[in-house]
This record gives structure tokens, sequence and C-alpha cells, in this order.
């Protein structure tokens, strides 16, 4: 009988770190054929293809080396994979699922995991994660689901988790939405039917720079005003509550919104922002009469990638269908 298969890789990350000097810290050590070593029961499941595609931290990974792990990965289902996983650093995991999810063309799985515990730790979660990640990757209801996450037992579609703990094995969720679907007793069980995704056009330029600011209290206007003479391209605010920011941020922001497209997001952890609820200046009315275009329920970091990819794909124009 044909076996499913699948390809593996692995970018770095605590799941790829230990300690190799005694008192030292622990760094990314452990390439892809490691890591399978400490996970015979992957055998069992599927014929695996596994590249070691980079050793890093995820705060280093960069939107260039994210194009080149997509590219790859796109290979691997033209040449017979029936769902790709990707191991990596918990940190930006969820800017990098976004990333990957606004250019996922493919009905096949691409499923993101990483661990909150290193390699050489006791208890850690690694091995688990990637077992679980994998039988996400094969089940047959994960197709046109876009990108997943998996991590602790729970699946997690792209635009709507969070890293939400630093440190805790719990550490990520979807608080919009709750999770997709959950690993119980080695099944993949989903909560509700896939439902409509919208791609963005693949970069033609990556050199882009958008920024993200957070509203805070009783802040000048100094940064936001030198955003244009830096260079700047788009802007996204962490605003206030429903999507607010103040009265000298409201008027400078005005002015930016002239030059580049500005999203604004919400700086809580959660909710989306409002369209007709406030109506003093800096409220999310006065934002939209000025031209601002507000995130919904896109938290301001994956406001960000959306941005950058439109931008980048000279796709900016149809920003607001994508909110
Ligand atoms: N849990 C982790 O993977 C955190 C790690 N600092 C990273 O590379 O993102």
């Amino acid at each position: 009988m044909l076996r499913a298969k699948i390809s593996i890789a692995t970018l770095g990350g605590t799941l790829s770190m230990q300690r190799t000097t005694p008192g030292a810290g622990i760094t990314p050590a452990l390439g892809g054929e490691a890591l399978l070593a400490s996970i015979p029961e992957l055998n069992d499941l599927a014929e695996l293809q596994v590249e070691s595609l980079g050793l890093l931290p995820s705060a280093s990974m960069d939107f260039e080396f994210l194009l080149s792990v997509l590219s790859w990965a796109k290979r691997q289902v033209a040449q017979g994979a029936q769902g790709v996983v990707i191991t990596q650093g918990t940190d930006t995991l969820e800017e990098t699922a976004t990333f990957f999810e606004y250019l996922w063309d493919l009905d096949q799985p691409l499923v993101l995991t990483g661990a909150m515990r290193g390699a050489d730790q006791p208890g850690a979660d690694g091995p688990a994660n990637v077992l679980d990640a994998c039988r996400v990757a094969l089940s047959e209801d994960s197709t046109k689901r876009g990108v997943l996450v998996v991590m602790n037992a729970e699946i997690h579609q792209a635009l709507a988790v969070r890293k939400t703990h630093s440190l805790a094995m719990q550490a990520f969720a979807s608080p919009n939405l709750g999770p997709a679907g959950m690993i119980m007793e080695h099944r993949v069980h989903f909560a509700r039917p896939a439902s409509a995704r919208k791609t963005v056009p693949w970069p033609v330029r990556t050199r882009q720079k958008v920024a993200l600011l957070e509203a805070v209290l009783a802040a000048d206007t100094t940064l936001v005003e030198q955003l244009v003479p830096l260079g700047y391209e788009g802007l996204v605010i962490a605003g206030f509550g429903a999507g607010h920011v103040s009265e000298p941020w409201s008027t400078a922001l005005e002015a930016i919104a002239a030059q580049m497209p500005v999203i604004v997001s919400t700086r809580c952890g959660a909710g989306s922002t409002a369209v007709a609820t406030y109506g003093f200046k800096g409220g999310e009315i006065d934002l939209i009469n000025k031209g601002l275009h507000m995130s919904g329920g896109l938290c301001p970091r994956k406001a960000r990638i959306l941005l950058w990819l439109l931008i980048g794909s000279d796709s900016a124009h149809a920003l607001s269908t994508y909110l």
C-alpha cells in the first residue's frame, strides 16, 4: 500500500535548543534528523521527508527567509506531500502563521508547531507537538483550512492564534474564536468546519518598511511624524480599547493617512475594533473619517504582516477587502 507522505522543515526555536556549554543558556542546536530520531513514532505515521532550513531563535527570522521556507513548502506539495509541517520558535509563531496563511494558496495543510521547553529539559514538549502536528497534517479534515498552529494538543487558526504566555506550557490561545480543534487519543478533532480564506499575491518586493506603534498614555507625536521622512510606507497603530488614540495622535495620523495606509487595531489581547460607537476625537468614527482603516479582530502584529504583504504585492488599494 502507498504510504502518505509528509514533509517537515525545522527552523530552530526552543524545540531545537539545548545547553551545549555547562552553565550557559540553551541555544538552537538540533537539526531535523536529530529531532526525528527523538520521535520514533513518526515512522509509523507516514513516509517522512525532513529538512533543516534554519537554526534560529524565532526573533531573528526575516520575511525573505520566510518566503524561501514557503517556496520550499510549496515544492513539497508539488512533489506529492499530503501535508507540510514546520517547526520554529514560538515567540513569533503567530506572525509567521499569519504570513504563511496569506500566501498559502493550496488545499493541503501547512502546520506550524514549536515547543515551550528545550529539547534537553525534563518533560520537553517538542516531540509530542511534532507528532500531533504530523497527525493534523495527515488528516483529511485538515484540507482547505490553510495554515494551522498545533501546540499542547490544540489546533489553532493562523489569523486567530496568539502567544498569550511567555513561559507556560499552555502558551497559545485564540482569544476571539477559541481553538479550531484538538488532538485526543491520537485523533484529530475539528470543532467547526473550514471557513473561507483570502490570500494575497506573492510579494514582488521585500524592502518596504511598515511600522507598528502602540498608543500609550500621554505619548508625544514625534515618532509618528518621523515615519514619512524615514521612508516607511505603512503604519499600524495598536490603539487603546476598541481602536482609539489621543487627540494629538488623531491630528498627526490624519496627515500620515494622506500619504500611506494606516491600520488601527486594539492593544487589548482580545476583541475587535469598533466602527460606529465612539464619537470623540481619536475615537474610531473620527479615525475612519480621516481615512484610517480599522483592523477588526486582526491583532496589531498580524495587521502589520498583512499590510507588509499587500504593499509588497502592489495590492494595498485592496486593504479594506481583507479587514
Ligand atoms: N519557546 C520558544 O520557542 C521561544 C524561543 N525564544 C523562540 O525562538 O521563539
